[in-house]
């Protein structure tokens, strides 16, 4: 049955309220008005900061909402006006948008775009500022422009990568988040150049990428650090080349780091959302031209803090979102990547459930032994 122009009611986790478990729904879906895009979600994973807003220390959190970030599909429909893609396209959602018109897009210095962020960052889309989720009547919120954790979604048109329909979706779902940020945060943002020493703080999917884009770029020595030793082994694979757990030191970290490395780091990547670790990356950077990169997304209420000094003296403090990739332009080379063998994605994938065991998800990544759990949407 042709489902265009319809309202379409489908299963959805609902979070309806901070911490308190997600609830499967019959939810309405609109149908897409201009400029946007329906998107039959096949396999969506969870990312850390799904877990964040859930707890309720995003302060962009809106509740009753739709989580989910990291997914792909195969578009149903489009709005008036909708060129880049149509019914039956494969794609992948882009929380950070690409339009290529906006100041931020012109101006070649950023991935970050403005046109649809003041809507994507209150739950609605920008056309009426008004969200496509409802339940009986009642609002859903959309989450970060995306809203994967529901069978159908709508997104805006510059939010959407379409992708070669020859890549699976249960695996190239990840190139909607974690793998691409750390990927980037290596290879646009620090630029990290052959022989360079690297650190890296926190080893889950993030900061394995940075590893693994590490490797790529031709670093000699990566230096990895969790509070969890069972997370060692694994990282091996991503290119990790020794391991430190500061637990087991009674020197503060960037100490540590500071003597094994003869003066400090080339770069740093905190991948935790922790601030004071935040703090530890940037001063085990090498004095004169020591570069660290925020990655991790700390929250509401939490600021960092050196001393200037560190900076007066030469070390560089930058942050990253997407890693620094143009979502629409890049996501399909990143697919394209991923085809011909040239960056992992399977390898970060440890458990696959469906949406209605989301919960059971949610518990899994505060577990030390998963990575990426991608969940099928089927009913
Ligand atoms: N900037 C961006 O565009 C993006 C940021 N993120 C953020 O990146 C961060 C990492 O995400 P995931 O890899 O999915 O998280 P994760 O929870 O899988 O990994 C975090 C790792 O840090 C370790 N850890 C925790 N506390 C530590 C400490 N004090 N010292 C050393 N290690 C510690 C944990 O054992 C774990 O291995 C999160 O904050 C997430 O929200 C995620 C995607 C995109
Ligand atoms: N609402 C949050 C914002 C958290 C954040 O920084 N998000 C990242 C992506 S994290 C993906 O897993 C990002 O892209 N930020 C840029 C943006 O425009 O949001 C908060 O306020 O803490
Ligand atoms: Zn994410
Ligand atoms: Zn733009």
């Amino acid at each position: 049955m042709a489902t265009q122009g319809q309202v379409i009611t489908c299963k959805a986790a609902v979070a309806w309220e901070p911490n308190k478990p997600l609830s499967i729904e019959d939810v309405q879906v609109a149908p897409p008005q201009a400029g946007e895009v329906r998107v039959k979600i096949l396999y969506t994973a969870l990312c850390h900061t799904d877990a964040y807003t859930w707890s309720g220390k995003d302060p962009e959190g809106l509740f009753p909402c739709i989580l989910g970030h990291e997914a792909a599909g195969i578009v149903e429909s489009v709005g008036e006006g909708v060129t880049n893609v149509q019914p039956g396209d494969h794609v992948i959602p882009c929380y950070q948008a690409e339009c290529g018109e906006c100041k931020f897009c012109k101006s070649g210095k950023t991935n970050l775009c403005g046109k649809v962020r003041s809507a994507t960052g209150v739950g609605v889309m920008l056309s009426d500022r008004k969200s496509r989720f409802s339940i009986n009547g009642k609002t859903i919120y959309h989450f970060m422009g995306t809203s994967t954790f529901s069978q159908y979604t709508v997104v805006h048109d510059v939010s959407v990568a379409k992708i070669d329909p020859a890549a699976p979706l249960d695996k190239v779902c990840l190139l909607g988040c974690g793998v691409p940020t750390g990927l980037g945060a290596v290879w646009n943002t620090a630029k990290v150049e052959p022989g360079s020493i690297v650190a890296v703080f926190g080893l889950g999917t993030v900061g394995l990428a940075v590893a693994e884009g590490a490797k790529s770029a031709g670093a000699s020595r990566i230096i990895g650090i969790d509070i969890d030793s069972k997370k060692f082994d694994t990282a091996k694979n991503f290119g990790v080349t020794e391991f430190i757990n500061p637990k087991e030191h009674d020197k503060p970290i960037q100490q540590v780091i500071v003597d094994l490395t003869d003066g400090g780091v080339d770069y740093s990547f905190e991948c935790i959302g922790n601030v004071s670790v935040m703090r530890a990356a940037l001063e085990c950077c090498h004095k004169g031209w020591g570069t660290s990169v925020i990655v991790g997304v700390a929250a509401s209420g939490q600021e960092i803090s050196t001393r200037p000094f560190q900076l007066v003296t030469g070390r560089v403090w930058k942050g990253t979102a997407f890693g620094g990739f143009k979502s629409r332009s890049q996501v399909p080379w990143l697919v394209e990547k991923y085809l011909k063998k040239e960056i992992k994605v399977d390898e970060y994938i440890t458990h696959n459930l469906t949406l209605g065991e989301i919960n059971k998800a949610f518990d899994l990544m505060h577990e030390g032994g998963c990575l990426r759990c991608v969940l099928s949407t089927d009913a």
